[in-house]
């Protein structure tokens, strides 16, 4: 097993960023589950991306991203699968110790895969304590309210810091396929009880993936923890996307909730065939790019 630096621990004193926000503030120190309470406390929002490697995940902690996900979306985003299902808790622990190492100011947290954590309470402990031993996360999410209570109740006693994952839960797609969660007073009732049995159970944070705006902002108020939306409106205390979404680098369709703020995908395309023309004419290399 190798050692995890103190930028990996988190352990290191000081405010993440002198006593104020989590996003925009100085502070170098790595974020932890105590600064995202406190930022519900100041009724402050936060941003929340993926990340899947460790280049990428570095572009992100300079760009002052507070807390990164590496989340299942690994499968269907980086490894190639049509799901998150097939995704291995061995394949979850690599992505997670690249993300972690690199980067050092902001919170980490592992998705646990399909398979991971459904056994029961000892089995997810297991699997967190490897991500968190392994990889060296500073947290990390598994799906289900009610369902997984008592897995989500044995990690927070072992001193694993869990965020919650509610409504359309990606990794029951062959149970529940991909659809709005919470419409209608029974539904709705329900996603209610899934996020305070979480909330009871000792999530830090929990994850509201497309559920509407309207219930989402009454179950934001409700609970003391914050809540984390993905497609669920304006009112959540966090938002999160998934990276390769937001930058426009995913092929084919992505969810409506989406929104693209460059195009990744163009911009490297444009380069390898550059690249390819220049290769093929003769341009590149150059006596600039040769040495004799
Ligand atoms: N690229 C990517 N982005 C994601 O946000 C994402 C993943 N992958 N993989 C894991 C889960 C799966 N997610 C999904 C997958 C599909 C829909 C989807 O098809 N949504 C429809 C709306 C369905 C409805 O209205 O009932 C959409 O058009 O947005 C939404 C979230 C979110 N996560
Ligand atoms: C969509 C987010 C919340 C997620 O679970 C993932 O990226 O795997
Ligand atoms: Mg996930």
């Amino acid at each position: 097993m190798t050692q995890l630096s103190a930028a990996q621990t988190g352990t290191t004193s000081g405010s993440p960023s002198d006593g104020k926000t989590l996003y925009g503030g100085k502070g170098t120190r790595r974020i932890t589950v105590r600064d995202i309470a406190a930022a519900k406390e100041r009724g402050e929002k936060w941003p929340m991306l993926t990340a899947y490697d460790a280049m990428t995940a570095s572009v992100f902690d300079e760009a002052g991203i507070p807390v990164m996900l590496v989340g299942d979306s690994a499968g269907n985003c980086h490894l190639g699968y049509e799901t998150t299902v097939p995704v291995t808790l061995d394949e979850m622990t690599m992505l997670s110790a690249a993300v972690v190492r690199g980067t050092s100011r902001a919170l980490i947290v592992g998705d646990l895969p399909f398979g991971s954590y459904q056994e029961g309470p000892v089995q997810a402990l297991r699997s967190a304590t490897r991500l968190v031993k392994e990889a060296g996360v500073g947290a990390v999410k598994l799906e289900g309210g009610e369902r997984s209570h008592r897995q989500i109740e044995l990690l927070v006693e072992s001193g694993i810091p869990v965020m919650a994952h509610i409504g359309l839960t990606p990794q029951s797609v062959n149970a529940m396929g991909y659809r709005v969660q919470g419409r209608g007073e029974e539904a709705a009732q329900q996603l209610l009880r899934d996020a305070k049995a979480v909330q009871d159970a000792g999530a830090f944070a929990v994850v509201l993936e497309l559920v509407p705006a309207e219930l989402a902002a009454e179950v934001t108020r409700v609970l003391h923890v914050p809540t984390v939306g993905i497609g669920a409106g304006p009112d959540t205390d966090a938002q999160v996307l998934v990276w390769t979404d937001m930058l426009g680098l995913t092929g084919g369709r992505v969810p409506k909730f989406v929104k693209q703020y460059a195009d990744l995908r163009e911009v490297m395309s444009g380069a390898a065939k550059a690249f390819a023309e220049d290769v093929v004419g003769g341009t590149f290399p150059t006596e600039a790019h040769s040495v004799h």
